[in-house]
């Protein structure tokens, strides 16, 4: 171990709070002290499982010394003012995707932790995905040249169990659905891979749920490269996350079984990676033939690594973590700019919506 573990917080006990938590005890470059969740049985269950301290609310738990980040896995509505707070207490500050689900509450985020000089970052740990990972390599050696298209998945079942009341029912706490709670971590993957996107068009309908929600979104964008990619998302099916690269010299085909994504140490064996191209490629294109090479993905751990990412930016190993607010500003602005879009019927700029 390189240095003494960051003493972090857990904000908003609810279930993700708790694998984020089982992450972090797979480190050893953090520790959870203490936790805090406005109900009384889930700091309880928390504190117990996790072993650390309550506190009773936020303003004792900031003003503690001893505590030097917090892990903020409020729902989207309550990420701003739990930050603004733990910002102007000096605390450091990991806070689950998306940033936020307006653009007043994400620029209200950047600027309390830009103001504050603390370190900040945001869980879009689809990112550091084997697969992904890989994708990148392939796509900067050169190996499949030039990429035209993308083409992603990322759904479950949860619309079909969205009662009234529960947040991810809510347009205005999980716009777009789908998209903003699962397919938002392709929207990130995408811009990692591809560059900033700038226009996004698309049809978001609500269907098999019984609250008003959108529960079936296809979105395509432009990016400024001028390439192509499509994200589909629904929360009316068995879980599902794809990724399908098409490029000059080979396609990639990067399945992950979404049954394990919660448990990010194993996650990347229950995943594959083919990359398709010519056996042989004559003149004749009724005599190209195709083969399949299996890809070799080195198993990592998405959820531990982005906190320890987090903590080595804290003790100054390096500058600042891999995903900062700009970055997770615009992958909400495309997500609002698709929303927008379905109601329109028309293509819109991720321009127009970060000048609204
Ligand atoms: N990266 C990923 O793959 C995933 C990310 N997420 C993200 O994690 C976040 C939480 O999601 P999830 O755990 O499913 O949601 P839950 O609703 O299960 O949990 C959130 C908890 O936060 C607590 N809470 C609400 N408001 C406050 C507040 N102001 N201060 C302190 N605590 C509060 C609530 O408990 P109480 O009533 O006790 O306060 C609630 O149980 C979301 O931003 C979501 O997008 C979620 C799943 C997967
Ligand atoms: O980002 C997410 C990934 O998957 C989860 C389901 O297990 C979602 O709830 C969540 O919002």
């Amino acid at each position: 171990m390189s240095y003494e573990p960051v003493r972090v917080a857990s904000i908003g006990l609810g279930r993700w709070a708790n694998i984020m938590a089982n992450a972090i005890e797979r480190s050893e470059k953090l520790k959870i002290v203490a936790c805090y969740s406005r109900s009384v049985g889930k700091r309880e269950a928390f504190a117990a499982k996790h072993n650390c301290e309550i506190e009773d609310n936020l303003e004792s738990l900031l003003k503690r010394d001893d505590i030097e980040g917090v892990i903020v896995t409020t729902p989207n509505d309550q990420h701003a003012p739990v930050i603004e707070a733990a910002a102007a207490a000096g605390k450091h500050v990991y806070v689950d995707k998306p940033i936020a689900v307006s653009l007043d509450h994400a620029r209200r985020i950047e600027k309390a932790v830009r103001d504050a000089g603390v370190v900040f970052t945001v869980g879009h740990s689809a990112r550091r995905l084997a697969g992904v990972r890989k994708i990148k390599e392939l796509m900067d050696s050169g190996r499949i040249g030039e990429v035209s298209m993308i083409e992603t998945n990322f759904s479950n079942e949860r619309g079909l169990e969205l009662q009234p009341g529960n947040w991810r029912g809510d347009r205005l706490m999980a716009p777009g659905g789908p998209l903003t709670q699962l397919a938002v971590h392709h929207v990130d993957s995408l811009q990692y891979l591809l560059g900033p996107v700038v226009r996004v068009f698309s049809f978001m309908k609500s269907m098999y749920t019984p609250v008003d929600q959108d529960t079936a979104t296809m979105t395509i964008c432009e990016f400024a490269s001028g390439k192509l990619a499509y994200i589909g998302a629904n929360w009316a099916s068995p879980g599902v996350f794809f990724m399908n690269v098409y490029a000059t010299k080979a396609t990639l085909f990067y399945d992950l079984d979404f049954g394990w994504w919660s448990k990010a140490d194993v996650v990347d064996d229950h995943s594959k990676l083919i990359l398709r191209e010519f056996t042989s490629k004559g003149d004749d294109p009724d005599n190209r033939f195709l083969h399949d090479v299996p890809v070799t993905l080195k198993r990592g751990d998405m959820f531990r690594e982005q906190f320890e990412d987090f903590a080595d930016s804290i003790r100054g190993l390096k500058a600042a973590p891999e995903i900062d607010a700009a970055q997770a500003i615009h992958n909400i602005a495309v997500v609002l700019a698709a929303v927008e879009s379905s109601k329109t019927g028309k293509a819109v700029e991720i321009e127009d919506i970060l000048n609204s």
